[in-house]
């Protein structure tokens, strides 16, 4: 069997080197000529999959080692009778990790004070719902939109995208999408924007388009500057908008599912749907193939109150401003480096539930919050 695999893939090699013969590519630039002889496509989010890429090909299966399937044209997928698989929610825990970690950043330079917040969370699927839970969990009065589903999370009241607009701190895990009764692009244009109110926090790491980036700049400088911004995805991409960058508190490439374990998930979820659609018998466990944390605990002064202490051991685990610090320097400084660069060369960090937080009183409270319990 020939296979085609993003170079990004973590653990590619490992996992699919019994299966036969891999040639790993640059997943933007990818060629239809690249593919001429390979039976198996395996690819991230960088690269469309469409008529354009495949026809000719001799390709019988596409995996995406991702949660969004907004760059493969399943419907053409279908219609050809090309297996494809992608990864629900292989990094869902990580993206909560990047929101957690923004608010906690949030926290020590603006004291914004997310405990107290009331939170709008768009979109309830495996991202919107984990990120939901954790706020109910650690006591937040949480609502949420999904024009989608009629039920959600125990204690998740689904509403309005006007009323998620209003709350205190908006987060947005919707997909990307152009068509359906719900198409998510340009959901939140400047009718939504335009309702935003001085010190409201957003946090937007589902997909770039979903709100709109020309209005969110006007709205920011609208209110004197007095919105708390937080995104990770562009409409752009791999051109971010920099105007827009600069007016962010923490500004990212793309990176809020790039916990360790979150990419090395996506991989472990398509190496077992080829085995399934292949019928080859799995040669690889869960465990082998996804790593452990390198700290497993963390013990906090019982001196700390809740928010210190909540705040102060999401930072041991991710401080999401050195992302941003070296997204803000290398876009800005000209260098030969980019949008990929960064992505290709991130410093990968461990997912909460790695490691377990030990404070005599709030233990309970870092589990919400995605640790370990033990
Ligand atoms: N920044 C990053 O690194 C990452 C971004 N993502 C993005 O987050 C998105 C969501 O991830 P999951 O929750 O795992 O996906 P999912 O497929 O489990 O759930 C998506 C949810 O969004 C809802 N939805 C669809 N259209 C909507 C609309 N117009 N308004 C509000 N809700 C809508 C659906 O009903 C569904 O419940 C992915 O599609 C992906 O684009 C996912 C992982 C990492
Ligand atoms: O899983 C998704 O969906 C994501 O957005 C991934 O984190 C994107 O990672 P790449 O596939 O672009 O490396």
């Amino acid at each position: 069997m020939k296979i085609i695999a993003d170079e990004n893939m973590p653990n590619v090699e490992v996992l699919f080197g019994g299966l036969g013969d891999i040639t790993l590519v640059n997943g933007r630039s990818l060629s239809k000529e690249q593919l001429m002889d390979a039976d198996v496509l395996l690819v991230r989010s960088v690269t469309k999959v469409n008529e354009s890429l495949l026809e000719g090909t001799p390709v019988k299966y596409v995996g995406s080692a991702t949660i969004g399937t907004d760059h493969v044209d399943t419907e053409y997928l279908l219609e050809k009778g090309i297996g494809f698989n992608s990864a629900p929610g292989c990094n869902a825990d990580a993206v909560a990790d990047y929101v957690f970690s923004s608010l906690s950043y949030l926290y020590f330079t603006k004291s914004v004070n997310w405990l107290e917040a009331k939170v709008g969370v768009v979109g309830q699927g495996n991202v919107g719902r984990c990120v939901a839970s954790r706020f109910v969990e650690l006591g937040c009065e949480v609502v949420a939109y999904d024009p989608l589903v009629n039920e959600t999370v125990s204690g998740v009241t689904l509403t309005t995208l006007c009323e998620v607009m209003t709350c205190d701190v908006i987060c947005l895990h919707a997909p990307l999408t152009h068509t359906g009764a719900y198409p998510s692009f340009d959901m939140i244009n400047d009718e939504y924007v335009g309702h935003l109110s001085a010190g409201q926090t957003i946090i937007s790491a589902g997909r770039g388009g979903v709100i709109n980036e020309t209005a969110l700049i006007e709205r920011f400088h609208a209110l004197g500057g007095a919105l708390n911004l937080v995104l990770d995805v562009w409409h752009e991409e791999p051109h971010p908008n920099m105007q827009l960058a600069a007016l962010c508190d923490i500004a990212t490439p793309h990176i809020a599912g790039y916990s360790k374990q979150g990419r090395e998930k996506g991989t472990w979820f398509i190496y077992q749907s080829v085995c399934n659609f292949f019928d080859i018998p799995l040669k690889s466990s869960f465990s082998e193939a996804v790593s452990q944390g390198s700290i497993c605990e963390i013990k906090m002064n019982s001196d700390l109150g809740k928010e210190e202490a909540l705040n102060r051991a999401i930072q041991c685990c991710f401080d999401v401003a050195r992302d941003s610090a070296r997204f803000k320097y290398v876009m800005s400084s000209g260098e030969d480096k980019g949008f990929d660069w960064l992505r290709k060369n991130y410093v990968e960090r461990d997912e909460f539930n790695t490691a377990c937080v030990n404070h005599d009183q709030y233990t309970p409270l870092f589990c919400a919050l995605g640790f370990s319990s033990k």
